[in-house]
């Protein structure tokens, strides 16, 4: 399954989606590829002006370490641009990064993935190539995209070829750049044994041999929702445990460090929070869940979507025992949340347990003043369906923990941001409404520190 790599490198590279796959992707593999020009092109006009800033600290996605690989490459053999045609016509190589969310309307809507855009770059693809062309799958698709890929680009002109190859992305957002100069592994799959060559010589700048895996396509393909699913699965398992815990008086935290000694189970992914969010996971499972049923699996397609299931009422259920704790009523009362984003290290809100948590409390009626490092007022008004305002059932955004905690009765905890792990808990209970809560739902807060101050504190999974 693993390869050595002595194949031609593609001249000239195209990747269709300057989003949060494509743009880190190819600053990566323009940065260890020098030889190699790479063009990111996307539709949307502003995102590629964002990536063009002069500006380093406006890129449109917000990852550690990225500008500076933008700094070192961009108008080297890094480019954005709007010109779609132009940039596929120029390459050897297409990758294609598009969004590929869960349907909401139509067949399948609310499970199967929306192969639209995956469709219209496919499309595009077949129209402006010239020559033979490599074409990449780097979205995550269901098993057996490549063959509707296939189908597209064999309806084109003569003249043309193309050799489709599946190599999904493991990346985590806020770890994008050291995963990607360091992956787990690369996996391609594919029938083209030279194209797989190519693709393999380029990550071969800079990953080892054994860790670049060959499949057929569709392991590929399934290979990306299975990891995906499993790394949900550990998340519900814990947090289903965490619940367990609060009931017993146990505390997830020694469980998962028990459980995770054992090296068959390992540590990782193991911290219980308030549900997994980021715009993957869930959709992922669901796609699962969706194929599975097409096959006629009921029994596996209801065991994938219980860990969905579990996640939502997860969330559900840290809004409801913030309303119980505050006397059963949050009318009126100002609630400080801190962190929007799905996850420490980036300004992604999609799919964020706080949007769950965050809307079950505004029905409520509660007066949420939201603080998060990287999140723009404008992403929470539309994650929200509401703008920023005053009085029963609204929300702002605040600059400070400080500013949040101004005559609040509660402080939620829901991002893991550094910053939140060391705060002036005297200074912070000092200006709160008494009798007032922390709830933590990540157990990242100085709970000592915090009870000193005065406050009642929840905690994630302790009994
Ligand atoms: N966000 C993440 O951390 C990861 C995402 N993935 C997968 O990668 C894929 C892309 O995800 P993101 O980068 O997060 O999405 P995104 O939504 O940030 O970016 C996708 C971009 O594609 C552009 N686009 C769509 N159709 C186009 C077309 N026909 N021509 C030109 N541009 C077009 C959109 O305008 C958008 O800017 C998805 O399939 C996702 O499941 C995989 C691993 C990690
Ligand atoms: O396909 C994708 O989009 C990506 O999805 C995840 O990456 P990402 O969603 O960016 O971030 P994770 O670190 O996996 O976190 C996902 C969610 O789970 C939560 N989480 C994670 C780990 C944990 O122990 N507990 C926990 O609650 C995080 O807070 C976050 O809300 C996978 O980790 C990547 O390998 C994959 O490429």
């Amino acid at each position: 399954m693993t390869t050595a790599v002595s194949a031609p490198l593609p001249q000239r590279i195209c990747c269709i989606g300057a989003g949060y796959v494509g743009g880190p992707t190819m600053a990566v593999i323009a940065d260890r590829c020098p030889a190699i020009t790479v063009t990111v092109v996307d539709l949307n006009a502003a995102r590629i002006a964002a990536w063009n800033d002069p500006d380093l600290s406006r890129l449109p996605v917000y990852e550690p370490g990225l500008d500076q690989v933008v700094g070192r490459c961009r108008g080297r053999n890094l480019f954005f641009s709007t010109a779609v045609e132009e940039a596929i016509a120029a390459a050897d190589m297409v990758f294609l990064s598009v969004n590929t969310p869960t349907k909401t309307r139509g067949l399948g809507a609310g499970q199967a993935s929306d192969l639209k855009w995956v469709e219209a770059s496919a499309r595009t693809v077949a129209k402006a190539a010239q020559g033979h062309t490599i074409v990449v799958e780097k979205s995550t698709l269901p098993v057996r995209t490549a063959e509707a890929v296939k189908a597209i680009l064999g309806a084109g002109v003569a003249g043309k070829s193309f050799s489709v190859l599946s190599n999904p992305e493991f990346l985590a957002e806020g770890t994008a750049i050291g995963d990607l100069e360091h992956p787990d592994r690369v996996l391609i799959g594919g029938d083209d044994p030279a194209a797989i060559d190519v693709l393999a010589a380029v990550y071969a700048h800079w990953v080892s041999p054994e860790r670049i895996l060959r499949t057929n396509l569709w392991s590929s393909e399934l290979s990306k929702l299975t990891a995906n699913a499993f790394l949900a699965q550990r998340i519900s398992s814990i947090n289903g445990i965490a619940a367990f815990c609060e009931a017993t008086g146990a505390d997830v935290r020694e469980v998962a460090r028990a459980i995770g000694a054992d090296s068959r189970i390992g540590p990782k992914f193991l911290q219980a929070g308030p549900g997994f969010g980021g715009s993957c996971f869930q959709k992922d499972i669901l796609n699962l869940v969706y194929l599975c049923r097409h096959y006629g699996l009921e029994e596996v397609a209801a065991y994938w979507e219980q860990v969905v299931r579990l996640n939502t009422w997860q969330q559900h259920r840290i809004a409801r025992l913030v309303v119980t704790r505050l006397f059963g009523t949050v009318t009126g009362k100002r609630l400080a949340i801190l962190g929007f984003a799905f996850k420490a290290d980036t300004n992604d809100t999609r799919e964020s347990p706080a949007i769950r948590i965050a809307r079950d409390l505004l029905e409520e009626g509660a007066q949420l003043m939201i603080v998060d490092p990287k999140v723009s007022e404008r992403q929470i008004g539309l994650d929200l369906g509401q703008p920023a305002g005053e009085g029963e059932g609204s929300w702002r955004l605040v600059a400070s923990v400080e500013a949040a905690a101004l005559g609040a009765d509660a402080l939620l905890l829901l991002t893991e941001w550094e910053q939140f792990a060391a705060l002036d808990w005297m200074a912070i209970a000092a200006v709160m409404r008494q009798p007032a809560w922390l709830f933590d739902a990540r157990g990242r807060a100085d709970e000592a520190a915090a009870r000193a101050a005065g406050l009642n504190v929840w905690r994630i999974g302790q009994g």
